[in-house]
């Protein structure tokens, strides 16, 4: 079900740091910086050849990063994305087989315009996942 992997992403306290750290350390092409007050956050997307890593750090008071960030004082590696092709047909298919689909099950617009939804971290080996439609 589950297609190619969209991006990898890592919660940051200061955004402005990290994306120093990945343009001007590591030499990557990194985008400019779109708040989502849907989502919470504040993202950047560091363009890689096969895949993206999204930067996020929080936005607003009851972001869903704050408490990983209480949690992990240096940030890191807060969820992975995975593209299907039909978002309801896969939310359908997680239900069925027991996974906790976040948010009541109703998909929100993402970072990239597209629908998304976010997967509980204890049903998938202790990582949380994002699903965007392809
Ligand atoms: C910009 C839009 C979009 C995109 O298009 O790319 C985004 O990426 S938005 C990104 C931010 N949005 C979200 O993360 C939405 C979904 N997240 C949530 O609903 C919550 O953050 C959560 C996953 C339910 C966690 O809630 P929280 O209140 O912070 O923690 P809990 O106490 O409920 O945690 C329970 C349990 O799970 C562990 N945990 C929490 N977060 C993670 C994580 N990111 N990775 C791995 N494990 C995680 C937490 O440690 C708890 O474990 P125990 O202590 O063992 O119980
Ligand atoms: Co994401």
């Amino acid at each position: 079900m589950i297609g190619r992997l969209n991006h990898v992403a890592i919660a940051v306290r200061d955004l402005e740091k990290a994306c120093a750290v990945y343009r001007d350390t590591l030499g990557a092409r990194v985008s400019p910086a779109v708040q989502q007050p849907e989502h919470g956050v504040t993202t950047v997307f560091v363009e890689l050849p096969n895949t993206k890593i999204e930067l996020l750090e929080p936005l607003g008071a009851d972001s869903p990063i704050a408490r990983f960030l209480e949690r992990n004082a240096d940030g890191g590696i807060h969820h992975v994305c995975y593209e299907v092709d039909d978002i309801i047909a896969a939310r359908d298919h997680l239900v069925e087989k027991g996974a906790r689909v976040l948010g009541g099950g109703e998909p929100k617009i993402g970072a990239h315009g597209k629908p998304v939804l976010f997967l509980h971290p204890k049903d998938f080996c202790g990582t949380l996942v994002e699903l965007e439609q392809a």
